[in-house]
């Protein structure tokens, strides 16, 4: 793909004490692909996405979100980064308390962007994103599961990002409702035209979603191919992300 890097992470270092988690790892995601991040439980993923909005200092190392150095930004600037990058959580974490619509309002409030009426219109696009317009009057423990998901994808979508970061999507859903809520983020990318890294364990999920896969190992990009590339390896580390 010749198009830019929307992020571009360079040789980043990162040791809690003794742990050296990350050890020179590289990633570019560029503008309107798929990238698939796979890595063991404990290899560094949360890490890495914690220094990339700047939640997390790093040692050693660059990074740049859409052109900007994310360690050289003050407070405000990092304010309006986080802005243009949506979360779809492990699990769907909504907030049980809070209605469908509440659910899809916080994060337009929290950033104080939009009228009463832009507001409105907003949470109604989204929900019909996911086809869920019905359930904008009610509690997340009246939906199921999938449909918890779809929910959490309008939210992460809502203030138009121009990257989303998928934190296992598919995880704890029946491969039905996985499959569903993996074309929901194929048709939604599709539309808005944005940027994803997809952090996931499920390789059908790989299989369908991903333009380019990268494999975190060792605290490195330890191998980045496309799915099909990276599925023929012969080598064992390779393989086993595939198992
Ligand atoms: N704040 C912290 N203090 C100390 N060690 C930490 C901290 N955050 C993460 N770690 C360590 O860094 C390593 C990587 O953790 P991380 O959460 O990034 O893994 P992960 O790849 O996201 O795993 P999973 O797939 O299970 O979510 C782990 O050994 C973890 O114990």
């Amino acid at each position: 793909m010749e198009n830019k890097a929307v992020i571009e992470i360079k040789e980043l270092y990162k040791s809690f004490g003794a742990v050296e988690v990350l050890k020179d790892f590289n990633l570019n995601l560029f503008e309107g692909e798929n990238l698939v991040l796979m890595g063991k439980s404990g290899s560094g993923k949360s890490v890495m996405i914690k220094c990339l909005v700047g939640l997390m200092d790093f040692d050693r190392g660059s990074i740049k979100v859409l052109g900007k150095d994310i360690s050289k930004m003050k407070q405000n600037e990092l304010d309006e980064i986080r802005t243009d990058i949506g979360f779809l959580f492990q699990g769907s974490a909504l907030y049980d308390s809070m209605t469908v619509r509440e659910n899809l309002e916080f994060p337009l409030r929290r950033h104080r962007k939009n009228s009463e009426r832009k507001t409105e219109e907003l949470v109604k696009e989204a929900l019909e994103n996911v086809g869920l317009q019905q359930t904008i009057d009610l509690m997340p423990a009246e939906l199921s599961g999938g449909m918890q998901r779809r929910i959490a994808l309008a939210r992460a979508l809502i203030l138009k990002p121009k990257i989303i970061i998928y934190d296992e999507p598919t995880t704890g859903l029946d491969p039905i409702t996985a499959k569903e809520i993996i074309l929901l983020m194929m048709n939604i990318q599709k539309k808005y035209a944005t940027s994803s890294i997809i952090i996931t364990h499920d390789v059908d999920c790989a299989r369908v979603i991903s333009n380019r896969m990268i494999l975190l190992l060792d605290g490195k990009n330890y191998a980045e191919g496309t799915f099909n590339e990276l599925a023929a390896s012969g080598d064992p580390k390779i393989k086993a992300f595939f198992k």
